[in-house]
């Protein structure tokens, strides 16, 4: 009888042996399918990060996010941080990173988020406590071999317990056991419009400036000339190999979407996809860079409309919606933005709705 403890007993070099004892094993899964989530499913995620300056860095030189408060301790002080706070595009992708083993990594789309809250700025060191509760389950009837879940996800100083952000996410999850047939024989086409959206009118203005009042003045101008305020960001980025695997991998984002292109040949997209919020966040650099901003708000309705992959470059197109005088403290007043990343294709990839403080001139 063979003794299988036998380090000699397996002879790697024999293919056919080697592929025959592959289809015999078990695979030992990761990841949860359609069928594992119920409504009112209460999920603690353990996966643990810490937040480091290193890691906020990283995540701001990649995709292209300079503003001086998250890189300098004087330009903090100055914006009234206590110290120099990790950024929110990157504290954001850490608290969903450590959610995907439990909600994503089986290889479900990010189709969009709301409700993106930041309750108090974050620092290096702060440990992340995260957990999600289902909200939603339903089977996709354009794609039978998905389903569509909607969660609520939270992330807290794991020592305070203070709340940090908190986002409600959906996703489309490969089901176990799908439908026959997948009817879902159209690829996005891209064109990402709602369809009950009216045109945007001929004449687009761009804010004279980076300031709160350049942006109020802008729409009043628009009002008055039924225009509206809306321009394109020069700076593209293109997506290489660190912002595609890299970056998600760097905030313990396992999603096989992002770094396993032998799992995703069979899959929609046919190839491994940049991570959702590495494309809204270099979206988003775009538009900080033509702005003062002063301290991130909210965002609402975000949604991916189509894949991003490898060479593809991303740029960015903002729509200024409202200007609110009276929202933040003397020195910033809110302002509410349409985001919108597209492709050198023109395509839009994502669009959001951003309301953030903005400084006031000085
Ligand atoms: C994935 C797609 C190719 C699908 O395109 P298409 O077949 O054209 O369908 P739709 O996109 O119109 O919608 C499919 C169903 O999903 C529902 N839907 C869509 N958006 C939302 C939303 N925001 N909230 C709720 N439900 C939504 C539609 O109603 C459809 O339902 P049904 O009619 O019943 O089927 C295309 O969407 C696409 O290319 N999207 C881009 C996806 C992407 O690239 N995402 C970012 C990368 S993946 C990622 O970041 C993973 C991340 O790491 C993670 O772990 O989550």
């Amino acid at each position: 009888m063979t003794d299988w403890s036998d380090p000699e007993a397996l002879d790697c070099s024999d293919e056919d042996t080697f592929d025959a004892l592959l289809d015999r094993a078990e695979t030992r899964e990761k990841g949860n399918y359609f069928e594992f989530f119920a409504e009112g499913d209460e999920l603690s995620h353990d996966p643990g990060l810490r937040l480091s300056q290193h890691g906020s860095e990283g995540w701001m030189g990649q995709t292209l996010n300079h503003d001086p408060a998250y890189w300098r301790s004087d330009a903090a002080r100055e914006r009234g941080f206590d110290g120099v706070p990790v950024h929110p595009d990157y504290l954001l992708a850490c608290v969903m990173g450590i959610t995907v083993e439990d909600l994503s990594e089986k290889g479900g789309y990010f189709l969009g988020r709301t409700d993106v809250e930041f309750h108090r700025p974050a620092y290096p060191g702060t440990e992340l406590a995260v957990t999600s509760r289902v909200v939603d389950t339903r089977t996709s009837s354009s794609r039978p071999t998905y389903g569509i879940v909607t969660w609520e996800t939270e992330g807290r100083d794991r020592e305070t317990g203070d709340r940090l952000v908190s986002y409600e996410r959906t996703n489309m999850i490969p089901r176990r056991e799908p439908a026959a047939t997948d009817g879902g024989g159209s690829m996005a086409d891209g064109d990402g419009v709602d369809p009950e959206t009216p045109d945007l009118p001929e004449t687009l203005l761009a804010p004279d400036g980076a300031r709160f009042e350049d942006f109020s003045t802008a729409l009043e101008r628009a009002e008055a000339e039924d225009a509206a305020v809306a321009y394109r960001h020069e700076r593209g980025r293109t997506m290489d190999d660190q912002l595609v695997a890299g970056l998600p991998l760097s905030t313990l984002n396992t999603a096989r979407q992002h770094h396993n292109r032998d799992e995703m040949a069979d899959s929609p997209s046919g190839d491994i996809v940049a991570y959702g919020d590495v494309t809204r966040s270099i979206a988003l650099a775009h538009a900080r860079s033509d702005e003062a901003t002063y301290r991130e708000r909210r965002f609402e309705d975000e949604r991916f409309h189509s894949f991003v992959t490898l060479g593809d470059t991303i740029y960015g197109f903002t729509r200024v919606l409202d200007c609110d005088p009276d929202a933040g403290p003397d020195r910033a007043g809110a302002v509410t933005f349409e985001h919108v990343a597209f492709n050198q294709d023109s395509t839009p990839v994502y669009s959001g709705r951003r309301t953030a403080l903005i400084q006031r001139q000085q």
